[in-house]
């Protein structure tokens, strides 16, 4: 489908939705499980497209793992395949291939990989030929380009004959990531210390674990904008928890100014209106995926917002920083970059009136899809190849035609 359309007649919701979940938690329970003898019991998995592929590869003895445009699939399994030794050749999407793998493929080549690159230095497709011990437990990795390096270290690091002793260098971006991958290798029965910028994980075994996936937070966080933006709203997402492994429950936090409060239920939080503030400021360097959300919710209630830690953005499924700056245009919204100090401004627009539609293109990215779909509470708005969700939430469309959006 090319483009679909969407309203809603009344501005007003009050529904209940079995959020997706989080494709994040899922990944990595699936590599840990794998390397734990594949025995364990993984409920609640992701119905997301990366979560299929990287469950797809997994069972596959193709040479080929083609991991389409999901990067903890590519990273984490670029790891994985090193450590059981196997000949893999790992592509993906085009995008894919401008995404940077050039630090996980150094520091397993320091550890004792022997890894090509097929066409450029740095990027996929790579070639995987094999794995001997070079005897050096102790490497380095800078922390400001992707979390999912170091994530995918952590993850193969008890199967080390040494273990690892993997020192982070710099600045520390995504970090609530590493976190939850140290936690999900703890509920498989391997532990670590953290001290300073060093993680150490010795050599251990993963035990069998039934381990059940908590709902996506990054999902959540259209459902934050949608109430910050309806006139009315009352809306309870199921299956979140207040102590979440998840970064991004952060968002709960950061919508409070932007008028959305967070009550925790038995069965996961209710969100309900209250009292927007005019202006807020958020560093996301813990939460990078929900920036687009936060842009978007700002512009479109005309607060003032003031952004740091989205540099990354850069290099996700598209340029998420460009991509936002042209379609917040498109209704006279702005992002502009303050040259010089990685901070972002948006300043208080003068919106487009609401009888004007806006077309959202989604450069092959879900959360230009998601981030945006809550203008259709404010405007008719058609968004661009709505098939991209499929990347991580499959349910999308069907969650908000059940708040009552009308999507033709
Ligand atoms: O480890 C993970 O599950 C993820 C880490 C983050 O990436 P970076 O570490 O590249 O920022 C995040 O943006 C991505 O959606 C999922
Ligand atoms: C950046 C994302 O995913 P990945 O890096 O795993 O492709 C995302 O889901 O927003």
């Amino acid at each position: 489908m090319d483009f679909i359309r969407l309203h809603h007649p009344t501005g007003k919701i009050n529904t209940t939705i079995q959020l997706a979940s989080s494709k994040s938690e899922s990944n990595r329970s699936l590599v840990i499980n794998a390397l734990s003898g594949g025995k364990g019991t993984l409920t609640n998995l992701s119905e997301a497209r990366d979560t299929q592929t990287m469950q797809r590869l997994l069972a596959s003895n193709d040479q080929i793992w083609d991991v389409l445009d999901a990067g903890t699939t590519m990273r984490f399994l670029t790891a994985y395949a090193t450590i059981t030794n196997q000949d893999k050749i790992m592509t993906g999407t085009a995008r894919m291939c401008e995404r940077p793998i050039g630090l996980l493929v150094d520091a397993l080549r320091v550890l004792g990989a022997t890894i090509d690159y097929v066409k450029q230095e740095g990027y996929p497709p790579i070639h995987i030929k094999g794995f001997q011990f070079s005897g050096k437990s102790h490497i380095q990795i800078r922390g400001d380009v992707s979390s999912q390096y170091i994530s995918a270290l952590l993850m193969i690091a008890p199967l080390l004959p040494e273990g690892l002793q993997l020192e982070l260098t710099g600045v520390i971006g995504s970090r609530p990531y590493i976190e939850m991958t140290l936690r999900q290798m703890e509920a498989f029965g391997v532990y670590h210390e953290w001290n300073g910028n060093i993680i150490r994980v010795k050599p251990q075994t993963y035990q069998p674990t039934s381990y059940q996936v908590e709902s996506d937070w990054s999902g959540a966080s259209y459902w934050y904008s949608i109430v910050a933006l309806a006139e009315e709203a009352e809306i309870e997402l199921l299956g979140l928890k207040e102590n979440s492994l998840q970064g991004d429950s952060r968002i709960a936090e950061i919508m409070v100014p932007l008028g959305v409060a967070s009550t925790f239920t038995k069965r996961g939080v209710l969100l309900k209106k209250i009292t927007a503030q005019p202006s807020i400021v958020v560093d996301f360097s813990d939460c990078p995926d929900l920036a687009q959300t936060v842009a978007v919710c700002c512009a479109a209630k005309g607060i003032e917002a003031e952004f740091t830690g989205i540099e990354s953005l850069k290099i996700k499924e598209t340029d998420r920083v460009k991509a936002v700056q042209n379609e917040l245009g498109k209704f006279n919204g702005e992002l502009i970059e303050v040259e010089t100090n990685h901070t972002y401004k948006i300043p208080k627009p003068v919106l487009l009136d609401n009888h004007t539609p806006v077309r959202i293109h989604t450069y092959d990215d879900h959360r230009m899809a998601m981030a945006f779909a809550p203008l259709a509470l404010q405007r008719e708005t058609v968004i661009e190849h709505p098939n991209v969700v499929v990347k991580s939430y499959p349910g999308f469309w069907d969650d908000l035609r059940k708040a009552g959006f009308v999507i033709s």
